[in-house]
């Protein structure tokens, strides 16, 4: 299998500090590939730099085949590359079906100007899928600022996902939610992946989550790469377990 993401040499300096340094590996289709690592360790900047948001030192990102280092947000998810943060995406202050409606708009990008029936009865239906899918039928027309921190977090994954992308870069996805709403998100990706042949990389600090949903684990540590493997190996890994799994205990 050809790997949907690839990544090479990834480094980043912050003045003297290598917050990642010479970081590679590969995320395959269809999989949930996760990136854990202690406080520090360099997850965010990684996942920055995979999503655009800061330029890397050295090093290249590859997606689907494509040289996608340093691009913009926008061009990676026309690319087919979205990301996922925590809840910033959502407009507040509109509905659930206004935050996907406007996600959802990306997917008449180019069909002409002169065909507003057709690009409006595409978004629609897209938006209708969503709201189905991610079980927010009933709080369609809500204001998204008055869900419930759970809901909140699945309507970001519901729009990072309007224009149909082909992998999801998740920061934290269950961050600051309470112990139902984290089992109910685990399921939401796992569903994902598995029913919708989504490529999944997520980047995450809770290990249990990591160990139960990846398909493969990278580990971080002082900004390099510690190891890589499915997460069960990860796991049993004694270097792991000392920088990592040692310091939870
Ligand atoms: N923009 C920045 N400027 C300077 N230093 C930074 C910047 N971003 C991150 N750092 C530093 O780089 C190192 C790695 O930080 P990063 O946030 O990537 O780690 P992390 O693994 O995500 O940590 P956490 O789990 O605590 O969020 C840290 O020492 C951090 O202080």
């Amino acid at each position: 299998m050809s790997a949907i993401l690839s990544v090479q040499g990834l480094s980043v300096q912050f003045g003297a500090l290598k917050a990642v340094h010479d970081v590679s590996f590969e995320a395959q289709p269809g999989r949930i590939t996760a990136v854990i690592g202690p406080n520090g360790a360099g997850k965010s900047s990684l996942f920055n730099l995979i999503s655009g948001a800061i330029r890397p030192t050295a090093g290249s990102v590859r997606f689907d085949g494509r040289d996608v280092t340093s691009q913009a947000p926008h061009q990676l998810l026309a690319n087919g590359l979205s990301r996922s943060f925590q809840i910033t995406n959502l407009f507040f202050d509109l509905t659930v079906r206004e935050n996907l409606r406007l996600a959802a708009q990306f997917l008449e990008r180019g069909r002409g100007l002169f065909r507003p029936l057709v690009r409006s009865t595409i978004a629609s239906h897209r938006v209708d899928e969503l709201l189905g899918q991610f079980e927010l039928r009933a709080k369609a027309d809500e204001l998204a600022g008055y869900l419930s921190h759970g809901e909140q977090r699945r309507l970001e994954i519901a729009v990072s996902l309007a224009s149909r992308p082909r992998m999801l870069l998740l920061d934290e996805p269950t961050q600051g939610m309470s112990h139902t709403d984290t089992r109910e998100t685990e399921s939401l990706i796992r569903g994902l992946s598995r029913d919708h042949g989504l490529s999944i990389l997520l980047v995450e600090h809770d290990v249990d989550l990591v160990m139960q949903l990846s398909d493969h684990v990278v580990v971080m540590h002082q900004g390099q790469k510690l190891a890589e493997g499915p997460p069960a190996e990860v796991r049993a890994n004694p270097a792991v377990q000392a920088a990592y799994f040692g310091e939870k205990h």
